[in-house]
């Protein structure tokens, strides 16, 4: 039997602590194969802005569709903000997998274990800063987070270092110590050898 989209194309869910580098690594690994990933389209009950459009931006939808869909499991994760709801739904990944691409996930530890509960076939990748010492610094030196939001995120890191370790819940782990290390092994793993031999064809 022909091999579906999404055994063709298998999601990849990169998770790590915030200030590992996942942003960093996605954004050369975007510029170098524009072509080959994507990321999924959010459901929202949210009213549509000027110049937005359905199924570009967001997937617009109903409260009544939202809570059907959501009452299906056909959402991986789901939450409210600003008494909307928001949601990324199972088929909004295969979606991405239709159209040829390799769909991104970056997650959390929570998204990961959802994921982990719905039939996409995803490969799972971990992105770990050195050291904590070396987390803090570079969550100082990008000046985006206050004193408070960084000790969070440091509490945060701890405990996904340790849910990291689980056996069997990463197929891979990249140590982010020096850059131009990390992003060949992540980009080994984001586009294998063959694949990239192939140019993206197979
Ligand atoms: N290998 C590296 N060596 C030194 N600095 C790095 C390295 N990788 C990333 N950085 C820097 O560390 C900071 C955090 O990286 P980045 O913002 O990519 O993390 P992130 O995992 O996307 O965080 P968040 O989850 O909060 O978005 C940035 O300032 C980035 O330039």
């Amino acid at each position: 039997m022909a091999p579906t989209a999404i055994e063709k194309n298998r999601p990849i869910v990169i998770c790590g602590p915030s200030g590992s580098g996942k942003s960093t690594l996605l954004k050369r690994l975007l510029a170098d194969y524009p072509d080959k990933f994507g990321f999924s389209i959010s459901h929202t009950t949210r009213n549509p802005r000027n110049g937005e459009e359905d199924g570009r931006e967001y997937y617009f939808t109903t409260r009544d569709k939202f809570e059907a869909l959501k009452n299906e499991g056909g959402f991986i994760e789901s939450a409210q903000f600003g008494g909307n709801y928001y949601g990324t739904s199972v088929q909004a990944v295969k979606n991405i997998a239709e159209e040829g691409r390799t769909c991104i996930l970056d997650i959390e530890m929570e998204g990961v274990k959802q994921v982990k509960n719905k039939d996409l076939n995803a490969r799972y990748l971990f992105l770990q800063p050195p050291s904590l010492e070396i987390l803090e610094q570079r969550l100082r030196g990008r000046q985006t987070d206050s004193e408070d939001a960084i000790q969070k995120r440091l509490k945060q890191a701890k405990v996904e270092l340790e849910f990291s370790k689980q056996p069997g819940v990463f197929e891979r782990i990249v140590v982010n110590d020096d850059l131009e290390k990390a992003w060949g092994e992540f980009r080994e793993f984001c586009v294998p050898e063959r694949k990239r031999e192939a140019n993206g064809s197979s």
